[in-house]
């Protein structure tokens, strides 16, 4: 099995539990929900999403043949003499449609702490760490236990509702950002209003955007 990635960074996690904390980005090319042309975007399953996620040919993205070329490859990233672990997010695109138990295997011999960020179609394979799941409107949530579950919301066919019950240690709304209209600052005051009466969710908002960080 190969891997196909289209960027690696290194940056804060931005986003939900892990907000703030330094991590190794690995986004996998491609996705389940959307082709990712601008031209599907109104047929696709998943219409809001804000990543690019076509190809390889982002920053240090690339084709690696095993799961030891990507391990090495990502670990020039970290910090050299660190003491900490280095800490790995794996998103996308749809990370559980390549990543495998070879590749878990493989981090976790370099000692890596492992997350994922995924749309919760898919089946994961042992050996993550940290799962976290976005669920998507119109699809069926196959990983329906993790450490975080992160609506994005508005959604106007997804209500949190439908998906507190899912068996999750911790829950996150997170506002959809639009690109197109000004709706952002309405939808973070939709969140935050949905919070307050409901303190079982926790706002998550998308903090690398204003801090002008990948
Ligand atoms: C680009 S996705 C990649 C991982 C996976 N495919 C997923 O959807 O969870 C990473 C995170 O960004 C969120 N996201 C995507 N588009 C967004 C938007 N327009 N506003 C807020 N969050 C968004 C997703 O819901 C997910 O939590
Ligand atoms: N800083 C930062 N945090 C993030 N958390 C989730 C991201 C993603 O696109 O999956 C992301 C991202 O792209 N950048
Ligand atoms: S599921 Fe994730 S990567 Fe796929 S289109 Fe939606 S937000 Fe983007
Ligand atoms: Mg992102």
């Amino acid at each position: 099995m190969s891997y196909s990635i289209k960027e690696v960074f290194y940056s804060l996690q931005g986003e939900g539990f892990h907000a703030g904390r330094p991590a190794i980005f690995c986004r996998f090319s491609n996705c389940n929900l959307w082709t990712g042309r601008e031209e599907d975007r109104e047929k696709a399953i998943c219409q809001f999403c804000d990543t690019d996620f076509i190809g390889t040919d982002g920053q240090n993205g690339g084709r690696f043949k095993t799961a030891e070329d990507l391990v090495q490859h990502l670990l020039q990233f970290w910090p050299e003499k660190s003491d900490v672990h280095p800490f790995v997010i794996l998103t996308g695109g749809e990370p559980l449609m390549q990543v495998d138990e070879t590749l878990t295997t493989a981090m976790h011999a370099a000692h890596f702490e492992i997350a994922v960020e995924t749309n919760g179609t898919k089946p994961a394979p042992a050996g993550l760490d940290w799962i976290c799941v976005s669920p998507k409107a119109n699809t069926e949530i196959v990983l329906t236990q993790g450490d975080e579950l992160k609506l994005v919301y508005p959604q106007p066919t997804l209500m949190p509702k439908q998906v507190e019950e899912l068996d999750y240690k911790h829950f996150y709304l997170q506002p959809m950002a639009d690109t197109n209209t000004n709706l952002n600052q309405k939808h973070t005051q939709m969140a935050l209003e949905y919070c307050l009466k409901h303190p079982k969710w926790n706002l998550s908002l998308q903090t690398h955007k204003f801090l002008g960080i990948d």
